[in-house]
């Protein structure tokens, strides 16, 4: 059962539970104690970032009871493993498979109170792990309900409701993950509004035990016949709404007033949220009945409520017309930890990047909304696969370039369509709960538009307690939202300093040695080579998409043949942009550069067999590349077909040069 937990009183007639949080677990592949310094040494020189536990028991202010909260403190901090949470034996079995022993605090908060059949609100920092806090439980439940024959087979069990099409791949990998090393079967499905009628009723039927997928999606099933409400009256026994505090920014509040009238009260519900709001009390209300409502802050730590401990967090002033000045010093001078993760807040102005660092010799790839569906899930699963260094992404469709296309989406829809119609996911979601894996540096090269935005991209970095930072580049222009995010960080931390820290590694001497250069390849690139790499990455990304599709869901580790971080352009880069020369290095910025690959050494980030410890094979060779082997005709071709593919294989080749 939960430990330690303290009652504080009621909420609107809930419980109330607040959960302090525990140390962090070893599982978790965080870098020892040596790499830690040597990390913190390279990016956080002269920072104050503090260990959350000093700091609480300097706030802790309250001299009466000192020694009864620390004790209290300690038993928090006390690691609870998965073998003591009372789950199932084949659960057990399959967390440890995968190497996982250690529960993180929200996992032995949550698991208990869901196991005993309770409503729960959980709220915990980004990356703290709460997809298997819900997901243990849930598949424990249904593995019982299954040994027991109680199992109602008319509509899906279990219900997992996400913001976006990129979550309900994540949490259906995560589950089925689990699922595939259990011994019982259960079966999982995942369906969303980019499938046809035709494949939702295919996937559906069974019906399958677990439906992960988005209320816009269960609505447009219901209101189809594709399900029927009774049906799901009848079947319905957990309902689980996760990344909530993002699903009414998703305009998904009629849609899940739509589903209401068929959950049965019987139904238990999950909240799960990585901030607090408004939003979250309106769900609340409108989903859940009585439920125990679980924050967990770091005990007593309350900026780790909003961002993980282990980030520092970096900002530099500069202007709008200088930030790829400071960006393309950063990268180019080597004073950041790879991988990084670079946010704009337009399209445009992510290719305008894109060409401008590939014009150094600074490979990236760029992720956002106009991208086929396929595409973006490779983008993101190459890069956690360390294929690449550096993914420049847009993470809101909320942008001025998304409603215009939008509106042009809708009133060509009718028409022929000319070139290639880019239209904007609505579904679609970067930031919004995605576990990037191994992230390093997150960079705001453009501040988000709030708060909100800003956690939510920072927490991509520092995931499952490892080490991470982040950099914003501020211009006068986004001072006010700067202002208004440091605010928010200093509430929650009660404190007066600032929590975002001057950058420290970047003097003005390197900054300007660069200055020159740069200025003029920025100019170089114009409008019309964004709109033409634009265009131009959709259109491969759709065929790649296409093509690849089915190779990859029988090869998933072969990511590496698809490089989503390919030239844009096929100039070729002159040597004094490629390197720069040693001459422009003053000391200070030579030093801080090695003290940062260093520390990246000492983080075993720089050995080749890493990769292959993360299991990804390595280019497999012609037979098994998918472009080489792929053919309109399918599987079984005949002369013909294999003529026209070598013609393909040797147009591409022509394209490739
Ligand atoms: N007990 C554990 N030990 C080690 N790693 C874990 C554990 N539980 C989860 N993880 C890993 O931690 C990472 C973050 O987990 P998860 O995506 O569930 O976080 P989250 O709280 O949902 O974050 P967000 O709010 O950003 O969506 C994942 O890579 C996951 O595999």
């Amino acid at each position: 059962m939960a430990k330690k937990q303290k009652q504080r009183g009621s909420l609107r007639g809930e419980e109330h539970v607040e959960a302090a949080a525990a140390a962090p677990h070893e599982d978790a592949p965080a870098p020892n104690a040596e790499e830690e310094a040597a990390a913190q040494g390279a990016v956080g020189a002269g920072s104050e970032v503090e260990d959350g536990r000093s700091a609480d028991a300097a706030s802790g202010g309250v001299e009466e009871g000192k020694e009864e909260e620390a004790a209290a403190a300690e038993e928090e901090e006390r690691e609870v493993t998965f073998d003591e949470l009372g789950l199932d034996e084949q659960l057990k079995r399959a967390l440890r498979k995968k190497g996982l022993t250690k529960t993180t605090p929200i996992q032995r908060e949550a698991i208990p109170l869901i196991l005993e059949g309770k409503d729960v609100v959980a709220k915990a920092k980004t990356g703290s792990g709460k997809t298997f806090a819900y997901l243990l439980p849930l598949l424990q439940e249904l593995l019982k309900l299954c040994k027991d024959g109680r199992i109602r087979k008319s509509a899906p069990n279990a219900l997992i409701l996400v913001p976006t099409r990129e979550l309900c791949q994540q949490v259906y990998n995560e589950a089925s993950s689990l699922l595939e090393l259990c011994t019982s079967k259960l079966k999982i499905v995942q369906v969303t509004a980019s499938m046809s009628d035709k494949d939702i009723k295919l996937a559906l039927s069974g019906p399958p035990n677990i439906l992960v997928t988005t209320p816009a999606c269960v609505a447009a099933c219901i209101s189809k016949g594709i399900v029927q409400g009774s049906s799901i009256k009848e079947s319905l026994s957990m309902m689980i709404l996760d990344e909530a505090d993002l699903l009414l920014s998703y305009r998904c509040e009629d849609d899940l007033k739509a589903l209401v009238p068929h959950i049965p009260r019987s139904c238990q519900s999950i909240l799960m949220s990585a901030t607090s709001s408004p939003d979250i009390d309106k769900l609340t209300k409108l989903l859940l009945h009585n439920p125990f409502v679980l924050t967990l802050t770091e005990v007593g730590h309350a900026k780790d409520d909003v961002v993980p401990r282990n980030v520092q967090q970096f900002w530099i002033s500069c202007s709008a017309k200088d930030k790829m000045l400071y960006i393309l010093s950063l990268l180019k001078l080597e004073l950041i930890q790879k991988k990084v993760l670079i946010f704009v807040n337009s399209i445009d102005n992510a290719f305008r990047l894109r060409l401008f660092l590939e014009k150094f010799a600074i490979r990236s790839a760029v992720l956002n909304a106009e991208l086929p569906q396929n595409s973006r899930l490779h983008i993101i699963e190459a890069f956690n696969a360390r294929l690449f260094d550096y993914l420049i992404a847009t993470d809101d469709n909320k942008t001025k370039e998304a409603k215009q296309t939008n509106k042009e989406s809708k009133k060509d829809s009718k028409g022929p369509r000319k070139h290639l119609q880019q239209t904007l996911d609505a579904e679609f979601g970067v930031v919004r709960g995605i576990d990037f894996k191994n992230v390093f540096t997150v960079v705001n090269f453009d501040m988000p538009p709030n708060p909100a935005g800003y956690i939510h991209r920072i927490g991509r970095t520092g995931r499952a307690n490892k080490t991470g930072a982040s950099i914003s580049l501020v211009s006068p222009e986004e001072e006010d939202v700067f202002e208004e995010i440091e605010h928010m960080l200093q509430d929650v931390e009660k404190k007066d300093t600032n929590c975002i820290l001057p950058f420290p590694l970047l003097t003005k001497n390197a900054v300007e040695s660069l200055r020159y250069r740069t200025q003029d390849v920025a100019r170089s690139v114009t409008s019309r080579d964004i709109q033409e790499a634009r265009r131009q990455d959709v259109k491969n990304e759709i065929l790649n998409s296409e093509k690849l599709k089915a190779h990859f869901e029988e090869n998933p580790t072969d990511l590496d043949l698809l490089k989503h971080d390919k030239l844009l352009t096929n100039k070729s880069i002159p040597a004094h942009l490629r390197d720069v020369p040693e001459y422009l290095i003053d000391p200070t910025t030579k030093e801080a550069s090695n003290a940062v690959k260093l520390s990246r050494a000492a983080m075993g980030l720089d050995n080749p067999r890493r990769k292959k410890r993360m299991g990804f094979r390595s280019g497999s060779g012609k037979s098994s590349d998918p472009l080489r082997t792929f053919s309109a005709e399918g599987k079984s071709r005949g002369r013909r077909g294999k003529e026209r593919e070598g013609d393909d294989r040797r147009k591409r080749r022509k394209a490739e040069i």
